[in-house]
C-alpha cells in the first residue's frame, strides 16, 4: 500500500492500478464489455441486487469494486465477505456480529458483523455458490427484513446494504440439485453480468499494453516495448486462468526482462508449452525457445497419477498435475502458475478427483517432490 513517504500521484496511480480501475478503463473496447459496463452503470443506482457471472480471474471482485465506486454509495464502505473460505462455525459472527458476551472468546466489546460495516454502501458475497444452506437462510431474512440481529442480541438492527454477489458456478443447476436456495436466486439475481473469458474478449491487445504500463508505471509506452513475436504468443494464448493469469505473466515478463522489451524468451514456460504456430500464427515461424526453464519433471506427473478418461477434463487434468508436480506441491505456486486462487485450485483437485500427495502412497521419486 502507498505509504505516507510517497507522494499523492504515485499513491492515486498505485491505487488506480492496483485495486482500484473505474468501470470506463475496465474495457480496452470489447464489445461485449462495453454492454456489460452499460448495463451495470444503469442497474447500479436503481438498488438491484447484482449478480455477477464468469469463470475465474475474469475480474469479478474487480467490477464489483468499480460498480460501486460508480454508485451513489460510493462515499460508504464497500465490504467483502469471501463466502468460500470464512470456516462455517465463523460465518454467522463474520456476517452477523455479535454483542459483548455472547460467547466464550468473543471481543468483550463485541463485533460489528461485514453486513453491519457494509451499511449505507455495498455488501460483496464473493463466492455465493459456497454459502452454507443454513447460512443462506438466515441472509434471506437480512435481505428480506432489512435487519441484522447479531448473535446474543435482543433487537435487529436495521442496515442499508446494497448487495452484490459474484460465482463461478452455475447457481441454477445448485438449484436444481437443492444445495442453493431457490427463494435467495431470485432475491440475489436482480440483474446478472456475465463476464466474458478473457480468451472471447478481442480487446486483449489493448489489455496487454495496459498491464504492461501499469507495471512499469507508465502511461505513455508504446508498441516497442514488445517484441512482436511475444506479442503474437499473448495474442494467441488461451488464458485459462484469464485476468488473473495476464497479470501475473505481464509481471513476470516485466521482472525478467532485460533490455527495455519483452522478448518471446521472457515469457513464461505456459505461454510457450501452448503455442502452435501452424494453428494459432499467421506469419513466420517461430523456432522453440531453448533458454525456457523446465521446472516440469520429465516423468510428467499425469503419467503417474491413474488417468481419468481423455477428452476435456482429462487434458485439463494433465495440466492441473503438471503444475503441482513442477511446483513441487506447492498450492501457491502451482494455483499462480494456473491463474487461479488457492480456493479454486483446492475445489479443481476435489473436481478432477486428484488427492494431495499427502494423502497417497506415491512412488518415491514422485513423492519426494512435495512441499
Ligand atoms: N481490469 C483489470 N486490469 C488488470 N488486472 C486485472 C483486471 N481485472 C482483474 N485483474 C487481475 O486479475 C486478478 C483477479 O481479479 P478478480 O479477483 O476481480 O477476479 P475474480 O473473477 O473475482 O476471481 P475469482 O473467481 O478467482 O474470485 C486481480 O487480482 C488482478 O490481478
Amino acid at each position: 500500500m502507498p505509504t505516507s513517504t510517497v507522494d499523492l500521484a504515485t499513491a492515486r496511480r498505485y491505487v488506480n492500478s492496483a485495486r482500484y480501475r473505474s468501470l470506463d478503463e475496465l474495457c480496452g473496447g470489447d464489445p461485449q464489455m462495453q454492454d456489460l459496463i452499460a448495463r451495470g452503470k444503469r442497474l447500479i443506482d436503481r438498488n438491484i441486487p447484482i449478480l455477477i457471472l464468469g469463470e475465474t480471474g475474469t475480474g469479478k471482485e474487480y467490477l464489483s469494486r468499480a460498480l460501486h465506486a460508480y454508485s451513489a454509495r460510493r462515499a460508504a464502505n464497500w465490504v467483502a465477505v469471501n463466502c468460500a473460505s470464512i470456516p462455517e462455525s465463523l460465518a454467522e459472527s463474520e456476517l452477523f456480529g455479535y454483542c459483548k458476551g455472547a460467547f466464550s472468546g468473543a471481543l468483550p466489546g463485541g463485533m460489528k458483523g461485514k453486513v453491519q460495516q457494509a451499511d449505507g454502501g455495498t455488501l460483496f458475497l464473493d463466492e455465493i455458490g459456497d454459502m452454507p444452506f443454513a447460512l443462506q437462510t438466515r441472509l434471506l431474512r437480512v435481505l428480506s427484513e432489512r435487519e441484522v440481529i447479531p448473535l446474543g442480541a435482543a433487537h435487529p438492527v436495521p442496515v442499508d446494504v446494497h448487495l452484490i454477489c459474484a460465482t463461478h458456478q452455475d447457481l441454477k443447476t445448485l438449484v436444481a440439485q437443492g444445495r442453493f436456495r431457490e427463494d435467495l436466486y431470485y432475491r440475489i439475481a436482480g440483474g446478472v453480468l456475465r463476464l466474458p473469458s478473457l480468451r472471447s474478449r478481442t480487446d486483449r491487445r489493448a489489455l496487454i499494453m495496459q498491464m504492461i504500463g501499469d507495471e512499469m508505471s507508465c502511461a505513455d509506452i508504446d508498441d516497442s516495448i514488445i517484441a512482436p513475436a511475444a506479442l503474437q504468443r499473448m495474442l494467441a494464448y488461451a488464458w485459462p486462468g484469464n485476468l488473473r493469469q495476464m497479470h501475473a505473466v505481464i509481471r513476470y515478463c516485466c521482472a525478467v526482462m532485460n533490455g527495455g522489451r519483452i522478448e518471446v524468451g521472457d515469457l513464461p514456460e505456459e505461454l510457450m508449452e501452448s503455442f502452435a504456430p501452424s494453428t494459432h500464427f499467421e506469419g513466420p515461424a517461430i523456432s522453440p525457445v531453448s533458454n525456457v526453464r523446465s521446472i516440469v519433471p520429465q516423468a510428467g506427473a499425469a503419467d503417474i497419477l491413474p488417468r481419468p478418461p481423455g477428452g476435456p477434463l482429462g487434458d485439463e487434468r494433465t495440466r492441473v498435475i503438471d503444475a503441482l508436480v513442477g511446483s513441487r506441491w506447492n498450492i501457491s505456486a502451482a494455483s499462480r502458475q494456473l491463474g487461479m486462487c488457492r480456493a479454486s485450485l483446492y475445489r479443481k483437485l476435489r473436481q478432477l478427483d486428484i488427492p494431495h500427495v499427502r494423502d497417497q502412497a506415491m512412488p518415491a521419486h514422485f513423492a519426494s517432490y512435495a512441499a
